[in-house]
């Protein structure tokens, strides 16, 4: 079946534009690839870009870019999706060049979230560079990272018959863990080449479209670098270094300046087609990945005893 093969890039309306730079660049280690008035463009490998912030109130995603392997297969997810009855426009050239495309295809996934169908991303003319990264991002086949996007009440079917019946991602595990009596986080993790997952989907309660967006390094030092200097920086943290059970990765989370979070991992699991087994686990994290609030808590405790 025809598919996406990457999520080649996002898009970002955020009130500062300021703040996002010195986040994504001194404190990721992102490259500053084009800058604005009203824009900033930010690369992570050879890629022109992977993440676009462009200035507007929302403080949230406003698009996800997904790349096909050519004209034939957008065709072919265009007619797809537009039996399907959800609407696909071509985009008009100006779009096109000011997403460094090829072609563009703008729809909706069933939360209203824009989604843009490209082939023919571009690379940059120059090669990548971090002025603090002792390794680069992983990206490759693997594209931009991964991002959990919100259901916000869409019931599961609906948003699976777009992505996995539409788009044609295939689905890697399920987690589901009681956290409290009653109150249950469920998450479904989605791929469309190697990465454990691009996409993944939980109904919590979230004033945002996009929980976070994950960017994975070659070299684990630059996990704990990047862990200093956010919290050097005082950026606020939603949860402690950890590791999930389901795609092995050792990360941390710390807030955009827009107030959803960026996942920082290293190690990310890939999956084989061939020998994979789809599975529900009970479990989000293996160990950490604590809010920083209770870490705080644990630590002066200990001190604060006087431990001989
Ligand atoms: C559980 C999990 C596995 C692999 C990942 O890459 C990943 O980001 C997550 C989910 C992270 C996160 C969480 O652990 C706590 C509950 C969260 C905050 C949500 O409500 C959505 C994302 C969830
Ligand atoms: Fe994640």
């Amino acid at each position: 079946m025809t598919e996406v093969k990457e999520l080649a890039y996002v898009v970002y309306e955020a009130s500062s534009l300021r703040d996002w730079e010195h986040f994504a660049v001194d404190l990721l280690g992102m490259q500053l690839a084009e800058k604005s008035a009203d824009a900033i463009a930010l690369r992570t490998d050879e890629k022109a870009y992977r993440w676009l912030v462009r200035r507007g109130p929302a403080d949230d995603l406003a698009a996800s870019g997904y790349e096909v392997a050519d004209d034939a297969a957008l065709d072919e997810l265009v007619g797809r999706l537009t039996a399907a009855g959800v609407e696909a426009a071509e985009g008009d050239a100006a779009l096109a060049a000011s997403r460094k495309v090829d072609r563009i295809v703008v729809t909706a996934d069933p939360m209203g979230n824009r989604v843009e169908l490209v082939t023919g991303f571009a690379d940059a003319a120059a090669p990548f560079r971090s002025g603090v990264l002792l390794g680069g991002f992983v990206t490759g086949a693997g594209g931009a990272g991964h991002q959990v996007l919100l259901a916000k009440g869409v019931a599961r079917d609906a948003y699976l018959e777009f992505y996995e019946n539409l788009l044609g991602f295939r689905i890697s595990d399920r987690i589901v863990e009681e956290l409290a009596p009653g109150v249950f986080a469920d998450l479904v993790f989605l791929r469309c080449n190697p990465r454990h997952h691009s996409v993944a989907f939980g109904d919590m309660p979230h004033p945002k479209r996009t929980h976070h967006f994950m960017v994975e390094v070659t070299d684990i030092r630059d996990v704990g670098m990047a862990y200093d200097r956010c919290m050097d920086a005082k950026q606020p943290f939603e949860m402690t270094l950890g590791m999930h059970p389901n795609d092995h990765m050792f990360s941390f989370y710390v807030r955009t300046p827009s107030g959803f979070s960026v996942e920082y991992g290293w190690g990310g699991l890939l999956v084989d087609d061939e020998t994979w087994q789809v599975t529900t686990l009970d479990r989000l994290h293996s160990w950490g990945h604590r809010p920083p609030g209770a870490v705080a808590d644990l630590l002066s405790h200990t001190t604060g005893k006087g431990a001989h």
